[in-house]
């Protein structure tokens, strides 16, 4: 085990070169070290602006014809919304002083590819200014074997439509081994990575997103963040990470962990792995994200001290990590996003999907 970082690996860190192997000897560090790390290398890369955006999520349909054993979303007789209930929402996110809706849903036969430029169209005609996040990598993979339509046209209609940027979701770990056991109807690994880099080639940009601590090992989760790397290091499509730690309850792979005495990863694991993520994607993805929702709001907080530098959005409505077992609400205001940072002795900043200043 080390008991420091070496020069070496420092310099390394710092060109953007490290291996999956240094990872894992970095990953024996103490906390306390890697932390410290992370935060010189966030402090450098990014300053002390900590960035959030005033968005709303919109969830479309829970109905899915996925078998995500993790997922606690789903649900046989679920609801779908119709055009005035999306264009409703997306009122109430307009008037509440939302720059962007992050819409999300299931996949289904009945959702091709007109349908979501549809989606997409008719809310630009109404909110000409409204930035649209939306869509996962799945849900336009499925539609366009609905419609016969190939990736590139999808990407490219959907960015005519007026789609900002695809959401970077449905990657969970990028391993193979794991898909099979956490999500066997959902794009194999490299069907992920090849519709990701469509979009990106499309000139739509994406997040990237992994939710980890189920049953993956030390080792696949750490490689998916290699993966995402070498897509950055050929598109330049990843405006950032945003970790997602496994919510175990209502699903699942999350009872059987429970039922062998396995809980949700401690705070100081989703510490330790922000702080990887810093060292990982350092010189590749700049934005690194401590999801409120996921990691509650002090430990947020805690993480801009381990690499994070953004806290997400502020969401007004969240179905996922609820569903799951999440007890931190499903909003939070600016003023107290912006107390949090200010607190943490940063600056505040809004942004867009993009990471544009607003
Ligand atoms: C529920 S899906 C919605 C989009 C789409 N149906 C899909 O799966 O691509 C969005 C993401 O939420 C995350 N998620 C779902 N269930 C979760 C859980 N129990 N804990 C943590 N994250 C979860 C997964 O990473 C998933 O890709
Ligand atoms: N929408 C959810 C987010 N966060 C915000 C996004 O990840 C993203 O940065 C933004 O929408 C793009 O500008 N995080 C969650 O954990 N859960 C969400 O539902
Ligand atoms: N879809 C969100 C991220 C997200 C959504 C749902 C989750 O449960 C987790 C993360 C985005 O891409 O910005
Ligand atoms: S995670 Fe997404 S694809 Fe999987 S079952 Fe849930 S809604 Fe469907």
């Amino acid at each position: 085990m080390l008991p420091f970082i070496p020069e070496a690996m420092k310099e390394k860190v710092y060109e953007g070169e490290i291996t999956l192997m240094d990872a894992l000897e970095l990953a024996e560090l103490s906390p306390l070290i890697l932390f410290n790390f992370a935060d010189e290398l966030r402090s450098s890369t990014v300053g002390d602006v900590v960035t959030y955006v005033v968005n709303r999520n919109i969830y479309i349909t829970n109905m899915c014809r996925g078998n995500c054993g993790f997922c606690a979303y789903r649900s046989e007789k679920g609801f779908m919304l119709d055009m005035d209930q999306i264009l409703e929402k997306v009122s109430e996110a307009s008037k509440a002083g939302a720059v962007e809706v992050c819409i999300q849903g299931g996949f289904l036969p009945q959702l091709d590819i007109d349908y979501y430029t549809s989606v997409v169209e008719n809310i630009k005609v109404e909110f000409p200014k409204m930035s649209i996040h939306g869509f996962s990598p799945m849900e336009i993979f499925y539609a366009c074997g609905n419609s016969d339509v190939s990736l590139e046209e999808a990407f490219e209609r959907l960015k005519a439509a007026g789609l900002d940027t695809l959401t970077g979701t449905s990657a969970e770990i990028l391993s193979d081994r794991v898909r099979r056991i956490i999500c066997p109807g959902k794009l194999s690994t490299e069907q992920w990575v090849h519709t990701i880099m469509t979009a990106h080639q499309a000139g739509l940009k994406t997040n990237s997103t992994i939710m980890y601590g189920h049953v993956e090992t030390l080792t696949e989760r750490l490689n998916h963040l290699f993966i995402l790397r070498s897509i950055q290091q050929r598109t330049g499509g990843f405006t950032e990470l945003v970790p997602l730690p496994f919510m175990p309850y209502n699903n699942p792979i999350g009872e059987n962990m429970l039922s062998q005495g396995k809980f949700m990863t401690t705070g100081i694991e989703d510490l330790r792995f922000y702080a990887l993520a810093r060292i990982i994607l350092n010189g590749h993805i700049d934005n690194i994200q401590a999801s409120w929702v996921k990691l509650g709001k002090k430990l947020s907080q805690v993480a801009l001290h381990c690499g994070a530098n953004d806290l997400g959005g502020t969401l007004m409505e969240d179905k996922i990590s609820t569903a799951s077992g999440s007890t931190n609400g499903e909003y939070v205001a600016p003023a107290e996003i912006e107390w949090i940072i200010r607190s943490s002795g940063r600056i505040p900043k809004q942004r867009n999907a993009l990471y544009e200043g607003i």
